[in-house]
């Protein structure tokens, strides 16, 4: 059965778009192009993430190993990202499309101006009919700026834009259970909200130009998913994989969504960088805010206070390990909160509404 998405994020990694000598594989994002254009056809609309500036950057400039690192990706991002956009721009218009480059930064997400003037943006091109090709702005985006990787962007993208599904194309069919070079593995075919133990599987080994993991890709899928978008990981290497992957005749991993989220908890999901102070619960308060009843919570089950905040700012729920099991909005101030900690029968500190948990608080524990 075709899967009836309206509104789809796609992300391609570097590694789909590159060949195996760093340069960038032009036919596989002739082919990827040409996918998307039936997909548009069928009245979808498509966002897509593209990595692959550096890739294409490679294939203008030889730069020296002399270079530091940072300084050596600057460049060939500030140059390969040309080349990588209008690539894209001819190949879309050979089937009447126009695209439109959107480069972004972490500070971009955080700055509530600039996430509307992006959000406004992306309406306006949407509405046009215009299909957006984001990236980092990698010349700006610099080590502790930077996203972990795209799959981040794209899951930020995503729940911005509620999206209806996220589709990450990697080089690898979708998440194995076990290694994915090991023959009696398998692909998990699909993940809901409950699963555990999904890290055990995933090894930090990398393809040859991914810069986050697959383990980073799984954490943001849960993220998103648990926000009522569909997440699947596919194999862009795939004849077909975008038309085969919604007609449901290709393996992929998918996650499942959960029921949608409200707005708020969408951009609360990803504001942990906006914390302003940390909030430490018992098991009594873990267990009740993690059971399927909505629940707020209550001071009664707060241990202890960390950093100062006021109401309305996002606090961080810890357990005693000190393990993040997510983020809420804070009721009344850090001040207020350290008088009533422990207390019976006092307003709660942060209420269900302004509420997110992140999904298996033990996996979030190897961040
Ligand atoms: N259990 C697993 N299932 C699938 N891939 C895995 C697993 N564990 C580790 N990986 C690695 O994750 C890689 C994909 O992640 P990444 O390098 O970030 O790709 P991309 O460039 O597409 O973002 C795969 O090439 C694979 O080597
Ligand atoms: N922004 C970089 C890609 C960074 C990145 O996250 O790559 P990947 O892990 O392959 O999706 C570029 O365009 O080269």
């Amino acid at each position: 059965m075709a899967l009836a998405y309206k509104r789809i994020i796609i992300k391609i990694g570097s590694n789909v778009l590159t060949l195996d000598n760093g340069m960038p594989d032009l036919a596989r994002i002739g082919h990827l192009v040409e996918q998307i254009a039936e997909i548009k056809k069928q009245g979808k609309e498509v966002i897509l993430v593209s990595s692959g500036a550096v890739a294409s950057g490679r294939s203008l400039v030889q730069v020296s190993e002399k270079f530091d690192a940072v300084a050596s990706r600057q460049l060939l991002a500030a140059v390969g990202q040309v080349k990588l956009i209008n690539t894209y721009s001819e190949l879309f218009g050979r089937f009447g499309l126009v695209c439109a480059q959107v480069l972004v930064t972490k500070e971009d997400f955080r700055d509530r101006l600039h996430y509307l003037n992006m959000k406004n943006c992306f309406q306006i091109l949407l509405q046009h009919d215009i299909i957006p090709v984001i990236n980092e702005n990698d010349v700006i985006s610099i080590t502790e700026l930077m996203f972990t990787d795209n799959d981040e962007l794209a899951g930020l993208v995503a729940s911005m834009l509620n999206a209806d599904a996220l589709i990450i194309l990697s080089n690898v069919d979708g998440i194995y259970n076990g290694n994915p070079k090991d023959p009696g593995s398998e692909v998990i075919r699909e993940i809901d909200h409950a699963a555990t133990g999904l890290s055990s599987f995933i090894t930090t080994q990398r393809s040859q130009f991914g810069r986050g993991g697959m383990l980073t890709k799984s954490h943001m899928a849960r993220r998103v998913a648990q926000l009522g978008i569909a997440v699947h990981i596919a194999n862009g290497k795939t004849e077909n994989i975008l038309p085969r992957l919604l007609q449901e005749t290709v393996v992929n991993t998918r996650f499942l969504p959960s029921k949608a989220a409200s707005g708020k908890k969408k951009w609360l999901a990803h504001n942990e960088n906006n914390a302003k102070g940390a909030v430490h619960i018992n098991p009594g308060a873990r267990e009740a805010l993690f059971s399927s009843r909505a629940t707020s919570l209550l001071p009664v089950g707060v241990t202890g206070i960390n950093g100062e905040f006021l109401k309305g700012d996002v606090v961080k729920l810890l357990d005693e390990s000190g393990a993040l099991l997510g983020l809420g909005i804070a009721e009344y101030g850090s001040d207020k909160a350290m008088e009533h900690m422990g207390e019976k029968n006092q307003k709660p500190l942060v209420h269900y509404d302004y509420l997110f948990l992140y999904p298996e608080p033990t996996d979030n524990a190897v961040k």
